[in-house]
This record gives structure tokens, C-alpha cells and sequence, in this order.
């Protein structure tokens, strides 16, 4: 069982200590412009699964998708706490967004 901290840890370890065959590491020594391009690559994959009816195929691809961005992540030095603190922030502002329309729609 791997959660998306867990991964991120496993790749912030590859990209300290690079291990031989690893395909993090592969990423990391291609640079930001392949990190970005794959990342790329898998939104559009994600775009097209979800437009077909497997769910198998759009979970696969949404995991795909979501190792890249941690690999970006890691690529410019973003923590997952980072990212979690912003959505935090964000649902603080929404519900005072979504309150001043509930006052406007009366
Ligand atoms: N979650 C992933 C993960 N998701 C996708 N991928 C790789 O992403 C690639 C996507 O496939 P593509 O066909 O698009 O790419 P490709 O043809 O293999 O490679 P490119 O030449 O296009 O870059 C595959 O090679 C997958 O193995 C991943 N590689 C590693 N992890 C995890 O990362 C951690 C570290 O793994 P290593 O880096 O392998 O040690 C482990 O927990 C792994 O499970």
C-alpha cells in the first residue's frame, strides 16, 4: 500500500540517491523538459480515458498522471505540504465565497 506521500518520499530518495534502472531516476537525469513533456503526455492520456468506458483504463491512466506531477513536484522542489496547505487555504476562501453568494442569491 503506497499513499501519494509515501511515493513522493520514494522519489525525493531517488532523486538524493539515484538507483541504477530506476525510472525516476531516468526522469530526473533527462531534466525538467521530459519531466514535462511526460507529464504532458499523461493529461492527454487521462483526457481520452475518460472519455472511454473503462474505469480501469482512466484509474491507470489518473495514476500515471499523478506519478508525473509528483515527479515534477520533486523536479522544482514543491512538498506535497505545500500543495496540501494551499487547498486548506482554498477551502477557507471557497466557503466565504460560496456564503457571499448564498447572501446575494436571498
Ligand atoms: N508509480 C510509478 C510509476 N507510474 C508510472 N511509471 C512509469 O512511467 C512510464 C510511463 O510509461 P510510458 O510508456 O509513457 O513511458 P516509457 O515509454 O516507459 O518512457 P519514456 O521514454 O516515454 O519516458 C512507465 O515506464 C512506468 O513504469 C512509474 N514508475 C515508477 N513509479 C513508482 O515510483 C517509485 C520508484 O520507482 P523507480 O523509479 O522505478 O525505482 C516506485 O514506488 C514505483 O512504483
Amino acid at each position: 500500500m503506497q499513499d501519494l506521500d509515501e511515493l513522493y518520499q520514494l522519489i525525493l530518495q531517488r532523486k538524493a540517491n539515484p538507483k541504477e534502472g530506476s525510472y525516476t531516476d531516468y526522469l530526473f537525469t533527462k531534466g525538467l523538459d521530459k519531466i514535462l513533456k511526460k507529464v504532458g503526455e499523461e493529461s492527454t492520456e487521462v483526457v481520452v480515458a475518460a472519455k472511454n468506458d473503462s474505469d480501469d483504463e482512466f484509474v491507470y491512466e489518473v495514476a500515471d498522471l499523478a506519478y508525473h506531477v509528483l515527479v515534477l513536484m520533486a523536479e522544482r522542489g514543491i512538498s506535497t505540504d505545500q500543495v496540501k496547505k494551499e487547498l486548506a487555504d482554498r477551502e477557507g476562501l471557497m466557503s466565504k465565497t460560496k456564503e457571499r453568494r448564498d447572501i446575494k442569491d436571498l
